[in-house]
């Protein structure tokens, strides 16, 4: 069995962060090990994050990697520009591909935005990732695009995000776009790809993102190629979402 790595943080309801990738690891069937970066605490409306420190992060990195092969690494919630570097530092000089889910925006509430950590993320981490994950609000601010609107201002975004150095792009338009589809949309070195669920009309979707990148992440490591990978995500998702638990502060 192949030993997968996520570095995230701790989601305390559980439907995203490194809970979210370790269950969605398990159910691939793969071994996930761990690098936290943070605790999030999720309030109605409202996200509440505690990073912990680079020379923590650092340790665990170097903890885990020292004693176990590992090829494919997702990236999640980072926390901050120091525990961004440390990342760089220890997985640059690697050939473990990196599966970068930016978590800049979050559905499940508002926080504090960090542009020196954001900008840090598309001048350093991207250009070494193997694979991108944005959702809309991401690959907005990814591709310095004001709007995203139809289906072409995405393939355009995604051009621009892969002009950054990942020379694949996922943008997923799931829950903040219009009509009754939730597209992913993958752009590689050789082509582009729709992929389609019908939008389920439920509130469900807490940690999403984080599944989907972890799926894709564990279905690679696994020797699917990256457009299997991304077809099979999509449908795993779609099954997780039919089948959430809403809390009790989600109206139903
Ligand atoms: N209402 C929905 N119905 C069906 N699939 C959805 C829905 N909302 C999100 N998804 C799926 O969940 C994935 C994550 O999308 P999204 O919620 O936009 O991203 P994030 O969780 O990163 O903010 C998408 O790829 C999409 O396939
Ligand atoms: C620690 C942590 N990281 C990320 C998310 C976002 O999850 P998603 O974007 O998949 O809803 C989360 N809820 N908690």
């Amino acid at each position: 069995m192949e030993n997968v790595l996520t570095i995230a943080g701790s989601d305390n309801l559980a439907g995203g962060g490194i809970q979210a990738d370790l269950k969605t690891f398990e159910e691939l069937d793969v071994f996930g090990v761990s690098a936290l970066t943070s605790v999030v605490n999720v309030v109605p409306g409202e996200i509440h994050p505690h990073t912990l420190s680079s020379e923590l992060l650092a340790e665990q990195l170097d903890a885990t990697l020292s004693q176990l092969p590992i090829h494919f690494a997702k990236i999640g919630l980072i926390g901050s520009f120091s525990n961004l570097l440390v990342i760089i530092k220890k997985l640059m000089n690697t050939d473990i591909k990196l599966i970068v889910d930016p978590v800049l925006f979050f559905k499940e509430g508002t926080h504090h935005f960090q542009k020196l950590y954001a900008d840090a993320m598309k001048s350093l981490l991207l250009p070494i990732a193997y694979l991108v994950t944005p959702n809309l609000e991401e690959a907005a601010y990814l591709s310095d695009t004001s709007k995203l609107e139809t289906q072409s201002d995405i393939q355009q975004a995604a051009q621009k995000i892969q002009a950054l150095g990942c020379p694949n792009v996922v943008i997923k338009f799931g829950s903040r776009f219009p009509g009754d589809t939730a597209y992913n949309y993958l752009l590689t070195e050789s082509g582009d790809y729709w992929f389609d669920t019908p939008k389920l009309a439920v509130t469900t979707t807490d940690g999403a993102g984080c599944t989907f990148s972890a799926a894709i992440t564990a279905l690679l490591a696994r020797d699917y190629s990256l457009v299997e990978a991304v077809r099979l995500a999509t449908r795993f998702v779609y099954l997780g979402i039919q089948a959430g638990i809403p809390s009790q502060s989600t109206p139903r």
